[in-house]
């Protein structure tokens, strides 16, 4: 966010402020965030528990109305509307229903008296790989396929599967087999999964075993490159751990209409990565659709926490904001507890890490051996059109409320916007006293005044693009402007506009 007035001088060189404290780790016990009830449930039911409390009055519970200066809550997300259906074990099986007749169908297909505890079609949703094992009926097994290397399923290792790979399942005997993908086998094959999955009906164990069994018996598994892996290797980073379950009363029929959401491989979306400067790296099309719906899902489920900022002289942002994790207090410019209880899921905190790790692997953005542990989520939106708001963007800026040694992830979903930086500061938001915390480098390049060290450079960030800035360019001086209606992606399903999400690591202190 912009900076505070300070009366730092920028002559000092090598200023750095001294990394925060970091606080133990939070307890991510996954509680619904919902302000008034936090009950426990699993992560992956808490969206739609929110809005079982937000919506239904059969929960008794009263919200106050949204605050005149808050977004309405109606305007984040259109056409879609999640659909609630509790079952009679008190349940909760949900789905996103929108015009599109499959995922009403899906939605049908659920019914209420079904009990869904055991099944984990009640976890699945449009972004779950499914490898059916073919058998059709009554107790069908249901494989999900997993990354062994970094227990996420990746597209590019749901990729590397497609042809001839190994996988192996637990058949309805129990007992473990290993088969090799075919593509006339009519496999069901989606990618991303099990990240989506209640991490609780995992068998990480079993799957474990199994696989130290297979590396015994010096099983020899290939990959699409035709390279031949002896069987202790499988642990390795394209190996792949298979998830099974039994799923009880669901016909194969069922489960394809699970599948028949679009699904893009990184491969096929043409990720690209491209370091901009030391420390700051955009990863092109990195996120799936599903995870910028469920991105934008999770913010609709806060719709009513945005809230326009101001400053402490009283000027207006143009954007409206909210936070999931902490609250930014914008005339304090001071993190805190998270507004309502309103807490960081649990996926966000492993999708920015997991983005952060991505963006590690061609650019130091945290210091090798430490942990990025993402405490926040803070959520910009800047809609397309709106009358309180004029034109949209953010003022150029470094992020210093929060900063530490640890980088800043960020990740735009809906219209593209124009996000400019510069190495540091220009000259003259330097002479009007605002703070400036310069490195070595940034020192030397400032004293001549604007050089082509610290021209601003222009990037057009797109629906699932990840820009994530840390190490030398953890102080970059950035911000956003014009949003390009219509450019979002068809499939998702978003007022026109553009949502920014930034995972960051801010200690600050918990409810
Ligand atoms: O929207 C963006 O891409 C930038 C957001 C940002 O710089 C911030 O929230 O500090
Ligand atoms: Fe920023």
């Amino acid at each position: 966010m912009p900076p505070k007035q300070s009366s730092i001088s920028h002559s000092r060189q090598s200023v750095l402020l001294p990394a925060k404290k970091k606080q133990k780790n939070q307890d991510r016990s996954r509680f619904c965030p919902c302000p008034v009830c936090h009950v426990s449930f699993p992560t992956y039911f808490i969206h739609e528990h929110v809005n079982l409390c937000l919506d239904s009055p059969a929960t008794g519970h009263n919200f106050p109305s949204s605050p005149s200066s808050s977004l309405p809550s109606s305007s984040l997300l259109n056409p879609q509307k999640l659909h609630l259906i509790s079952n009679d074990s008190g349940r909760i099986c949900s789905n996103m229903v929108d015009e599109d007749s499959v995922s009403r169908e899906r939605v049908e297909s659920f019914p209420a008296e079904q009990d869904c505890t055991n099944s984990p079609l009640a976890f699945l949703n449009s972004t779950t790989t499914l490898i059916s094992n073919g058998s059709s009926g009554e107790n069908s097994e249901l494989c999900v396929l997993g990354n062994s290397a970094d227990e996420t399923v990746r597209e590019r290792d749901a990729k590397i599967l497609q042809d001839g790979a190994f996988y192996s399942y637990q058949n309805t005997e129990g007992c473990h087999q290993t088969n090799r993908l075919s593509s006339e086998s009519g496999f069901i094959q989606n990618p991303k999964a099990a990240e989506f999955l209640a991490p609780e009906l995992w068998q990480r164990d079993h799957f474990n075993s199994h696989r130290m069994a297979d590396s015994d018996k010096g099983i020899e598994r290939e990959t699409q490159n035709g390279v031949t892996y002896p069987g202790e290797d499988i642990s390795g980073e394209r190996s792949l751990v298979l998830q099974i379950f039994q799923v009880q009363r669901q016909s194969q029929a069922k489960l394809s209409m699970l599948c028949k959401f679009p699904m893009t491989s990184a491969m096929e979306r043409k990720s690209t990565v491209t370091i901009l400067q030391p420390g700051m790296v955009l990863l092109r099309s990195w996120l799936s659709l599903d995870i910028q719906q469920r991105l934008v899902n999770e913010s609709q489920s806060a719709a009513h926490l945005f809230k326009r900022p101001t400053t402490a002289s009283g000027g207006k942002y143009h954007l409206w904001q909210m936070a999931f994790g902490c609250s930014w207090d914008s005339k304090t410019r001071r993190y805190a507890a998270p507004e309502r209880g309103l807490r960081f899921p649990v996926w966000m905190y492993d999708l920015g890490r997991e983005l952060a790790f991505d963006a590690q692997k061609h650019t130091p953005v945290y210091a090798q051996g430490s942990n990025f542990e993402p405490d926040v989520a803070l959520v910009n939106f800047y809609p397309a059109k709106d009358e309180e708001l004029g034109v949209v963007g953010l003022g150029g800026h470094q992020d210093l409320d929060d900063y530490c040694d640890m980088p800043v992830v960020s990740v735009s979903v809906g219209d593209s916007m124009t996000f400019f930086y510069r190495r540091f500061p220009p000259q003259s938001r330097r002479k009007s006293g605002v703070q400036i915390i310069v490195d070595e480098y940034a020192a030397q390049c400032c004293k001549d005044g604007d050089t082509a060290h610290n021209s601003e450079k222009k990037i057009i960030l797109a629906s699932g693009d990840v820009l994530v800035f840390g190490g030398e360019s953890r102080l970059v001086y950035h911000g956003t402007r014009c949003v390009q209606p219509g450019t979002r992606p068809p499939g998702l399903h978003m007022a026109p506009g553009r949502l920014n999400f930034t995972f960051r690591q801010c200690n600050a202190p918990m409810a």
